[in-house]
């Protein structure tokens, strides 16, 4: 599989043992950055570069990885056609992949051991999309952002 791993400098540490880890289990890994310890590294030009990546390679998926997990999230989020889920455990990260065809996982390094946040990474680069009424959702948001136009509440659903 294509994984592409980004962080700050707070997830570097992680980042970079998953750049192994993946590496070792035989995933083509692309490391977005940074490349060394920097306590100015923020979060979002490398966490906004990731998802730039997966979105254009299709097929991929991404880690974003940061002190909670959160603004790495946020960040990835902002670009278009990417969904990025804070997995927070290994139910999240099933659920994230299951229900919300997620491209990318945010992982918060400060919130697990190491070995907390690979169970958290095997189950999101395992799990597939069940698809189906999951579509119907994921398709609102999609239409939302390519026409600005908010889904339509109950009482203003075409019958
Ligand atoms: O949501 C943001 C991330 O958790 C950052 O990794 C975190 O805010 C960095 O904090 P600090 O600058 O205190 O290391």
């Amino acid at each position: 599989m294509r994984i592409y791993l980004g962080s700050d400098h707070a997830g570097l540490e992680l980042k970079n043992h998953f750049l192994g880890r993946l590496t070792e289990l035989g995933h083509d890994v692309t490391d977005v950055g940074p490349g060394g310890y920097d306590p100015d590294d923020d979060y979002p030009p490398f966490c906004v570069e990731t998802a730039r990546r997966v979105v254009a390679d299709e097929g991929s998926l991404g880690l974003v990885i940061g002190g909670s997990g959160n603004g790495e999230q946020i960040a990835a989020n902002k670009v278009p056609g990417a969904r990025a889920a804070l997995t927070w455990n290994v139910d999240t990260a099933r659920l994230a992949r299951r229900h919300n065809n997620a491209l990318l996982a945010g992982i918060g390094a400060r919130m697990h051991t190491v070995e907390e946040a690979e169970r958290i990474v095997d189950a999101f680069l395992a799990t597939e999309f069940d698809g189906g009424r999951h579509q119907r959702r994921i398709d609102q948001l999609t239409d939302y952002e390519r026409t600005g136009q908010p889904p339509a509440l109950p009482g203003e659903r075409p019958v």
